[in-house]
């Protein structure tokens, strides 16, 4: 931003999940040293500014402001949000009918599909970005984590335009859910181990019983199952995520076309010149990491090496797993993945279909890439600019 002052960023919703994990990114990305950060909060405001990992990153203002008080939030040159859509909704038509004219940043998809809306993947669409600041844009909107992190892992082949559909089936986490919903994946766990508990003490036990006290457990009342819409998810999965839209898709699969083809400025979805994108969303028990299935029809046949590498020389992060048994075990997992930025593409082979036909397999943290960190870097894009 070309005016010398430190520009005031005010943070909405720092202390739920993906917050959280945005803070720590900020803090290790050196963010706060750029920035007069003012930390608002729908239901703390007036308390104190907790440290963040032990440090303080206010430099003046100390105490929590009020995260609806339209006045406060028109003070700063940027508002940062991980609150969700209902504030989303309530608050930013308030703040632009104010005439508050600064830089809005949000994980939330409400406001994804509005015209003035950019989808910010900046390793994928940093020319989209930077078409859009040219021209005066405001709104800078985080995109669905499955989107993102299919997006990063695809972006050589997408961005080389070698990519006619893709049809993903994705493994996504409970994380998504949300956090209490990470919590319930672990006391379901936790309920089937204690429901066999003798059983598995005794090595001779016989696996039929254990099975079947197991599948009672998941079919009982007393199941912990509230938060996951009265189903299992461990030691099962739901193959159902968001509410129903058009055309028999949920809106986790119907985000999947919308968002890839706006992420990449390209005509809107189902219409003349977009990429079709569709499958089939699956929640399955891990902790925050969404992996994907992906059948890729490419344009042309290309060999393997070359497609290989398009994909590892695009972007730091996407990784290329050799298609081989050790390294897919010890590389492209949510276990392998969890927590860091890495984005390892594997699996990498020509189906039966035909010589354009790519079968995939990626994995990404669908907090930090997913959720976090392209919000961070758009704050750096504006910082920059
Ligand atoms: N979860 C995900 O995978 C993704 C989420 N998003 C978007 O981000 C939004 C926020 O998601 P998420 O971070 O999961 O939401 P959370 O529920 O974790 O946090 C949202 C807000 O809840 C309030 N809150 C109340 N009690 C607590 C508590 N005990 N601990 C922490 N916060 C609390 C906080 O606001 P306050 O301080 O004002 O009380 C907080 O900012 C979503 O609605 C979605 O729009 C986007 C991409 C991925
Ligand atoms: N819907 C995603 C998480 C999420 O918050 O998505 P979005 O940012 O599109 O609302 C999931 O369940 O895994």
């Amino acid at each position: 931003m070309s005016n010398s002052k430190t520009p005031l960023v005010g943070l909405v919703g720092w202390r739920g999940m993906v917050g959280s994990v945005l803070m720590e990114r900020m803090l290790a990305e050196k963010d706060f040293d750029l920035i007069e950060p003012i930390f608002f909060s729908t239901s703390q405001a007036g308390g104190q500014v907790p440290l963040l990992n032990g440090q303080k990153v206010t430099k003046a203002e100390n105490a929590l402001q009020d995260a609806n008080d339209i006045k406060a939030l028109s003070r700063c040159d940027i508002i940062l949000t991980c609150q969700g859509g209902d504030y989303t909704n309530d608050i930013y038509p308030k703040l632009r009918a104010a005439g508050w004219n600064g830089h809005w940043i949000d994980a939330a998809s409400a406001l994804r599909m509005k015209d003035d809306a950019v989808l910010i993947l900046d390793p994928v669409n940093r020319p989209v970005i930077d078409k859009a600041l040219a021209s005066g844009g405001k709104n800078w909107i985080g995109s669905n984590c499955t989107v993102s992190l299919m997006m990063l892992a695809m972006g050589g082949l997408v961005k080389a335009d070698l990519v006619e559909w893709i049809s993903a089936m994705t493994y996504q986490a409970a994380s998504g859910a949300g956090a209490q919903n990470m919590r319930e994946l672990l006391l379901q766990m936790g309920a089937l181990r204690d429901s066999v508990a003798a059983e598995l003490a005794d090595p001779s036990s016989w696996i039929l019983d254990i099975d079947r006290k197991v599948t009672a457990t998941l079919r009982s009342d007393d199941f912990p199952k509230k938060n996951f819409r009265n189903t299992a998810l461990a030691g099962s999965l739901i193959p159902w995520i968001d509410v129903p839209v058009e055309h028999g898709q949920t809106k986790e699969e119907w985000k999947g076309g919308a968002e890839f083809n706006k992420i990449l400025g390209r005509p809107a979805f189902r219409s003349p010149g977009s990429i079709p994108i569709d499958g089939l969303c699956v929640r399955v028990g891990a902790m925050r990491c969404h992996s994907q299935g992906l059948t890729v029809k490419l344009k042309k046949d290309i060999p393997l090496q070359e497609i290989e590498s398009i994909l590892a020389n695009d972007n730091q992060w996407v990784k290329v797993v050799p298609n081989d048994r050790e390294a897919t075990e010890r590389d492209l997992s949510p276990a392998a993945v969890s927590g860091t930025l890495t984005v390892p593409i594997g699996r990498l082979h020509k189906l039966s279909m035909g010589p354009e036909y790519l079968g995939v397999f990626t994995v990404g943290d669908q907090l930090l890439w997913g959720a976090a960190e392209p919000l961070r870097r758009m704050l750096r894009i504006l910082l920059e600019s």
